[in-house]
């Protein structure tokens, strides 16, 4: 149960600086090269072409400015599904993907942390952005003249109840610009989206009203994806590492095993979540991806577990050997900078 300590592909020590609060974004964007400013310890040649960061939706999605918050000078690649945003990474179409996993206002988006399992990618960096929904129309509409809402169902979600306030049918489509596209497309004048006011600026709608969410506080963590270790290999500052721990039965049992095994090294999670398989999804895959050929395995229940430390501190590989000493499979999802930054977004 060992296997992502003994690997060949081994997982540790890769490590992106954190993206800089928003103030000092421009700073960076003039630095000569994307990994140059995020890593000065990657070779010439690797850093001659910008990156490429692959994210769900269209131009102006709260996603691309995640990629260009933890990316400044990266060119962003959009992508209709978050399963082809994995995909762009796994055939070379790009060098990283974002995936939105997690929001104060929702907790885990579970199908986006199924994905993250259930493929060979791993997490280089993590962006938390506060999100401030707008609600943007054809310019000239006044909200009288609206019947309907349309976002992603996320956005959807967070402004429930305005959106009951405002009386307003609402409809999903698959991200907050690609709604801004559909209605200028369709020169919609009775529907408005909810987006961001950057998106409004990109495509020339007119902002309505600020701060739809139901929760002033809304922020949302992505994770920026590799399927190459060495980026940002760099000595580190404040490490985070996340695992998943797959198991077949007594949840409880694994959960207080966990939680001993890492209180007595003093080491702090920052997320533990019991994720059990439902009915209509079945078991939860995880990809082993030490074994030399990869191998899907199915669990009824998973453990998701962030924690402070590197997996090459002895601590934590002391404790990863205990843990997998239990009947549990163990999966090193990424070994990355901490950043408790919150960029904003309006
Ligand atoms: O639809 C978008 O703009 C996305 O990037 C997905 C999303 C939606 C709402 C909050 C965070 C991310």
């Amino acid at each position: 149960m060992l296997n992502h300590l003994f690997s060949t592909k081994n997982r540790t020590g890769f490590q992106v600086p954190s993206a800089l609060p928003l103030k000092n974004l421009q700073k960076r964007r003039r630095s000569p090269t994307i990994l140059n400013s995020l890593n000065g310890s990657v070779r010439k040649e690797e850093v001659s072409r910008r990156l490429r960061v692959a994210y769900q939706g269209a131009p102006g999605a709260y996603s691309e400015f995640a990629a260009k918050t933890a990316c400044p000078e990266s060119i962003t690649v959009p992508c209709r599904a978050f399963t082809n945003v994995i995909s762009a990474v796994e055939t070379g179409r790009a060098d990283l993907a974002v995936l939105p996993v997690e929001s104060t206002m929702e907790g885990t988006a579970v199908r986006n942390y199924d994905l993250l399992l259930q493929r060979d990618l791993c997490i280089v960096q993590e962006v938390s952005l506060f999100v401030h929904y707008c609600l943007l129309a054809m310019p000239g509409v006044t909200k009288g003249e609206l019947k309907r809402v349309i976002s992603h169902p996320m956005a959807l979600a967070h402004c429930g109840r305005t959106l009951a306030q405002l009386g307003l049918d609402h409809e999903a489509v698959e991200d907050t610009a690609g709604a801004v596209e559909l209605l200028l497309s369709n020169r919609m004048l009775d529907t408005a989206a909810i987006a961001s006011s950057r998106a409004a600026v990109l495509y020339g709608l007119d902002v309505l009203a600020h701060g739809l969410q139901d929760e002033s506080w809304n922020v949302t963590r992505f994770l920026i994806l590799s399927r190459d270790p060495r980026i940002g290999r760099k000595k580190r500052v404040r490490v985070k590492t996340s695992m998943a721990v797959g198991h077949h039965s007594g949840t409880l049992s694994v959960l207080l095993k966990v939680l001993s095994t890492f209180s007595s090294r003093n080491i702090s999670l920052t997320k533990l979540e019991v994720n059990p398989s439902s009915k209509n999804n079945g078991p939860i895959k995880i990809l082993d991806v030490d074994g030399g050929a990869s191998v899907v395995k199915e669990f009824p229940c998973v453990l998701y577990v962030d924690f402070e430390g590197s997996i090459d501190d002895q601590k934590v590989k002391d404790a990863i050997a205990e843990i997998s000493e239990l009947p549990v499979f163990v999966r090193i999802l990424g070994c990355y900078s901490a950043d408790p930054n919150i960029y904003g977004l309006q």
